[in-house]
């Protein structure tokens, strides 16, 4: 579904123009889609009718409190990776009992608060988060339901920093040593297993290396089930891949129609943790165009967001549509479009051809998820608004980062 669409000339988020957005909150400015959330949250749920599942949006693709609450007024549960998202979702209106908890370094404090406020399940990565567990466990007189995350070996084909189910990443344990892990947390007296977890990658493109890593799955959980250990539910991850450009990924109906007919006949609860797929598309960054820059090689536009705000092109040579909000006749050139910081690897597109003039406002697209919440400081600036548009209204979820927030916590030595 698109909710960013041209009209009248000038582009829109729903029922609001983007030109409106910038002049009342300013650029750079992250503007969500409500209605695009929803949409892609029941894409989801909507495929799971009948078979016990959860669908646990990937709090790490945007955190926003306005974005977590919508999800958790539609039942959503939610994937975590620290203290600080667990309390995020809290804070947002989450249901603890429907949070799954994963990540490679999770520390004791994590762990205690968890059991504390009692996650539906703890992802466990390796024998000594077990181990750590069961202690924490025992010392809060708390049983911790957990799956073990099993690295299957399956390449998910896709870029090599966001692949994460291969054998010489760090994450999961290897599928050859599950089964022994699996005994020693049964044999744990405050530890109860319930299931089982791989997240293979992000920005999947196709179903066979999904399918692929199910398999592998299904058949650790027969032989699971010989040892005497009963799998209640499977967690299948996130990983699912959005159109940034002419990617055609697979319907998120029809990933679930195929995971269905395989788990078939089988007592199995389904979790998924998607993140990029609900949220990507619901969302631009908002930027203006401060200069533009003729030299004998280039053309550039120089805007008001940078790498600070937006890191994916930077960081893994991401293509980011960029579109004029009002566009304009007129011969275009080939931009590169640049932000403010001192590095050439600022940049949030390169060669797009695009007729602009000095103040013309811009919208990065796919940008709702891995864009805020990636956001630093750099270069000592402030983050960026978000705002959230739901019909016809705006509200803002987020206000922009002050100079004086910027400093607060710094001082100088003493004299
Ligand atoms: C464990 C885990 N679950 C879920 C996700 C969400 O992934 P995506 O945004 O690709 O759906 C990630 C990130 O890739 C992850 O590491
Ligand atoms: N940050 C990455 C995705 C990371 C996935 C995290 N498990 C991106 O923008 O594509």
């Amino acid at each position: 579904m698109n909710t960013f669409e041209y009209r009248d000339g000038s582009l829109f988020a729903e029922g609001v123009a983007l030109s409106a957005v910038a002049q009342r909150f300013g650029t750079p400015t992250y503007v969500y889609s409500r209605a695009h959330i929803e949409a892609q949250y029941r894409a989801y749920a909507d495929a799971l009718a009948g078979t016990p599942h959860l669908v646990c949006f990937a709090v790490k693709a945007n955190s926003n409190l306005g974005v977590l609450n919508v999800l958790a007024r539609l039942g959503a549960g939610f994937d975590i990776v620290s203290r600080g998202e667990l309390e995020r979702v809290l804070a947002a209106g989450g249901s603890a009992d429907k949070i799954v908890f994963s990540g490679v370094g999770k520390t004791r404090d994590d762990m205690r608060r968890a059991l504390e406020v009692g996650v539906h399940c703890f992802n466990v990565e390796s024998i000594d988060e077990l181990e750590r567990l069961q202690q924490v466990a025992a010392e809060l007189g708390k049983t911790a339901a957990i799956s073990l995350r099993v690295n299957p070996d399956v390449d998910a084909g896709t870029h090599p920093y966001i692949s994460t189910g291969l054998k010489e990443n760090k994450f999961g344990i290897a599928i050859a040593d599950a089964e022994a892990v699996y005994a020693r947390a049964a044999a744990l007296p405050n530890l109860n297993v319930v299931g089982v977890d791989c997240h293979i990658g992000s920005q999947l493109t196709s179903l066979p290396p999904f399918l692929d890593a199910l398999d592998r799955l299904l058949a650790l959980v027969d032989r699971l089930a010989e040892q005497g250990i009963r799998i209640r539910h499977l967690d299948l991850g996130g990983g699912l891949g959005v159109q940034y450009r002419d990617e055609q990924p697979p319907l998120a109906g029809d990933y679930i129609k195929a995971v269905r007919q395989r788990i078939e006949g089988r007592e199995l609860a389904l979790v998924f943790e998607p993140g990029r797929f609900i949220v990507a598309n619901g969302g631009v960054l908002l930027t203006r165009v401060e200069y533009l820059k003729h030299t004998e090689h280039k053309d550039f536009a120089i805007v008001d967001a940078a790498m600070n705000d937006l890191i994916r092109p930077a960081l893994y040579q991401a293509w980011m549509e960029v579109v004029p909000v009002q566009p304009r006749d007129g011969a275009s050139r080939q931009y590169d479009i640049v932000g403010p910081i001192c590095e050439t690897g600022d940049f949030l597109a390169k060669e797009r051809d695009l007729s602009l003039a000095e103040g013309d406002l811009l919208a990065v697209r796919s940008a709702g998820a891995y864009g805020f919440v990636m956001s630093s400081n750099y270069n000592t600036r402030g983050r960026a608004a978000e705002v959230m548009v739901d019909g016809d209204q705006v509200f803002e979820v987020r206000r922009r980062e002050t100079l004086d927030e910027l400093f607060a916590g710094e001082s100088r030595l003493p004299e």
